[in-house]
């Protein structure tokens, strides 16, 4: 039996769209470390030479040139090694998606991606063009001549070909046409968002395939938060014949993740009879992974000195400052002490010589303390239970905390304006207004904060908020960032009850006790969202049929209605506060700061979901549900 033993290796990148010097040398060191291990074929994520994200720099043809200038200098890292490396290349007054193969100095050809992402999240049609199967076509670039399309390459005797991210999604993938072409091994270099739980999807489509097509694959993705919205978890795979041969550990805070295996191609391979899966995934541990890590990119990649935040001691404040406590354990634990602290950029030496010192507990403190500043903002109607749940959760975690009130700037311009109308501005009449003033007056102090230290403001709204347009525009949305503006807020509660008992974050008892309160009426009124919203499970089930599963509003409440969430009549008027208010706010879903982007779906119209900003509002279709 002929057996060939090959040395693979893939790499997760953290690359950065248009770093031209910091994605190479990130291409560099994976190429410096396939090489200590004796690779034979290293295979980089998808568009690594330009970042995935290059958006509509991609129809500017120059975009295409110097990534293929690009493209020679990793040519000349390639001596005695093969690599795997995309770029976009323009072809015809088009622009393709292409990986191309580099043996031993030498550019062997390009494949171009055939079938191209367009889910929401992914808008390739837009600058890319489809490669036609089987298709392989000669071109010319800087002189020399090149092969591009449906290529079939060998290593050693080893036929391989690549399957380019969204290709290996799809029914016709080209897999099913490189089996009948002896092709012993898929490439499969990628560009995968995060969701929750996607690797489980990610892991059955590299493992069967591997099994259904009996060849090895290797799947290399991008890492990190490349380009502000989309994580990317850095997932590397190597399986054989219905094998996982090498998996690694996702969202590291590494810029370069690799992973190797000797793989044995032989005419008569052993196929896996039965295909061991991976066990149910933590969605809570998968969450708070992927937020730490794409908040600490934002904060670098903007060169930004850490995060300032208006912390209610509310659900969704507490969450923003535990995962910003959690961006630095988790960092500290993935590169070391010394090497987070210089990758945050802008620690001075004294900073760094102090830290140093310290012990574990009290330098995770003084690093969370020089990256997180709070700031309660009280008002009348704040309550000592919110003011105490902020102060414990920010000491517990070491944040800078500043406390003051805003009464005088909000009874300041109640009474211009009440001058201005001469009338008196009351409960009964103006509660949206007397509601907003306060949130607004929060903005400009909290701004001032993050203007003094060159830091990002984060803005605190969750998905269930923004589907309804719970929040004052200019007011608690003010931010440069929306981190957790992709989860809902049933998740968030969940979570943070979660993280108090499994995270150990002890500063979370006192918010895991409150229920959900904007506290902008008088205490008396006992304002709380659900009140004046309705259940958030609710919200959530409503959301997500409308606008993931794609249900009318009157199949929603059919739905609904058979699973007895509520009485029929309670149903309607929630529906129809649902659509009602979903409709009349998308102008504020449009002004959200930008917002990483977590689950399957979004709400955000740049990261998932369009909606015109003037609709009918639903209002044929809720008169259907009223009269059902
Ligand atoms: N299509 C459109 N395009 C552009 N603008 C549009 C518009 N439709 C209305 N507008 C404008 O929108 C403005 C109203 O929006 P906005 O001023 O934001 O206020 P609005 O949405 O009316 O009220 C804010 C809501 O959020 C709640 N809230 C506020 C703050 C914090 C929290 C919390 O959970 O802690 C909750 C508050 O209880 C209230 O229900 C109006 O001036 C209107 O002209
Ligand atoms: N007293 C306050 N001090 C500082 N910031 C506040 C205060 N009240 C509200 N905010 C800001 O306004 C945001 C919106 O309030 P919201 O009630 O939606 O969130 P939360 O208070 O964090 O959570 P919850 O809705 O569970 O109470 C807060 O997250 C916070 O940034
Ligand atoms: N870059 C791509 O082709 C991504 C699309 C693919 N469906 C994914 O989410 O993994």
């Amino acid at each position: 039996m002929e057996e060939t033993r090959l040395m693979l290796a893939a790499a997760a990148l953290n690359q950065t769209p248009m770093d031209w010097a910091g994605n190479l040398q990130n291409i560099q060191t994976a190429i410096n470390e396939a090489k200590q291990n004796n690779t034979d074929l290293l295979l980089l994520p998808e568009l690594a030479i330009t970042g995935y994200g290059c958006e509509d720099m991609f129809l500017s043809p120059w975009l295409s040139e110097m990534a293929f200038n690009q493209l020679l200098q990793v040519k000349d890292m390639c001596d005695g090694i093969t690599v795997a490396v995309g770029l976009p290349v323009f072809l015809n007054m088009r622009v393709y998606n292409t990986a191309c193969v580099i043996r031993n100095k030498e550019i062997i050809g390009f494949t171009a991606k055939q079938f191209l992402a367009n889910d929401g999240v992914h808008y390739e049609p837009r600058w890319f063009t489809p490669w036609p199967a089987n298709e392989v076509q000669e071109f010319e670039m800087l002189g020399q001549k090149y092969s591009i399309g449906d290529i079939v390459y060998e290593e050693q005797g080893v036929k391989y070909a690549f399957e380019i991210c969204e290709d290996a999604w799809r029914p016709n993938r080209p897999a099913e046409r490189h089996m009948p072409k002896g092709v012993q091994l898929i490439l499969n270099p990628s560009a995968s968002h995060f969701a929750l739980s996607k690797t489980d999807v990610r892991y059955r489509l590299v493992v069967d395939a591997s099994k259904k097509y009996q060849c090895a694959y290797m799947y290399a993705n991008l890492l990190g938060n490349e380009a502000g919205r989309m994580i990317y978890d850095g997932e590397v795979l190597i399986a054989q014949n219905g094998k996982l041969i090498r998996r690694n550990e996702l969202l590291c805070f590494k810029d370069v993740d690799m992973e190797c295996a000797e793989v044995c191609f032989s005419d008569n391979p052993e196929i896996a009879e039965v295909i061991e899966y991976l066990p149910p995934i933590d969605e809570n541990k998968e969450v708070i992974a992927a937020l730490s890590l794409a908040l600490f990119d934002y904060m670098r990649k903007s060169r930004s000195r850490g995060f300032v935040l208006s912390l209610s001691g509310g659900a969704d404040s507490s969450l923003c400052a535990v995962a910003v406590a959690e961006m630095v354990r988790r960092g500290v634990e993935s590169l070391g002490r010394e090497a987070f602290v210089e990758k945050a950029l802008f620690f001075s030496a004294e900073d760094k010589a102090r830290i140093a010192q310290l012990p574990q507990e009290e330098a995770q403190k003084a690093i969370v303390n020089k990256l997180l500043t709070c700031a309660y903002q009280g008002t009348v109607n704040s309550s000592d239970d919110t003011y105490t749940s902020a102060k414990e959760l920010a000491d517990s975690i070491g944040a800078r905390f500043y406390n003051w009130t805003i009464d005088e700037e909000v009874k300041g311009y109640i009474g211009k304006i009440e001058h201005a109308l001469g009338r008196k501005l009351t409960w009964e009449q103006d509660d949206i207004t007397l509601q907003n003033i306060q949130a607004r007056v929060r903005a400009p102090g909290i701004w001032m904060l993050a203007n003094i230290q060159y830091a990002l403001l984060m803005a605190t709204s969750n998905r269930s908020e923004a589907s309804v347009g719970y929040a004052t525009m200019d007011g608690d949305t003010a931010g440069s960032i929306s981190p957790i503006a992709g989860i809902d807020k049933a998740f968030i509660r969940q979570f943070l009850v979660w993280a108090q008992q499994e995270l150990g974050y002890t500063g979370l008892q006192y918010v895991n006790n409150l229920q959900p309160s904007a506290e902008l009426r008088p205490s008396e009124e006992e304002q709380t969202d659900e009140k004046d919203l309705m259940p958030y499970e609710v919200l959530n089930q409503i959301e997500r049929l409308a606008f993931h599963d794609r249900y009318s509003p009157e199949e929603v409440y059919t739905i609904l209605l058979e699973q007895q969430v509520a009485q029929a009549e309670v149903l309607k008027a929630w529906i129809t506060k649902f659509y009602s208010l979903w409709s009349r706010n998308q102008w504020k879903r449009e002004r959200y700061a930008p917002a990483f982007h977590l689950d399957d779906y979004n709400v955000d119209p740049r990261s998932w979901l369009r909606f015109p900003i003037l609709s009918g509002g639903f209002r044929e279709e809720l008169k259907r549900v009223q009269d059902k």
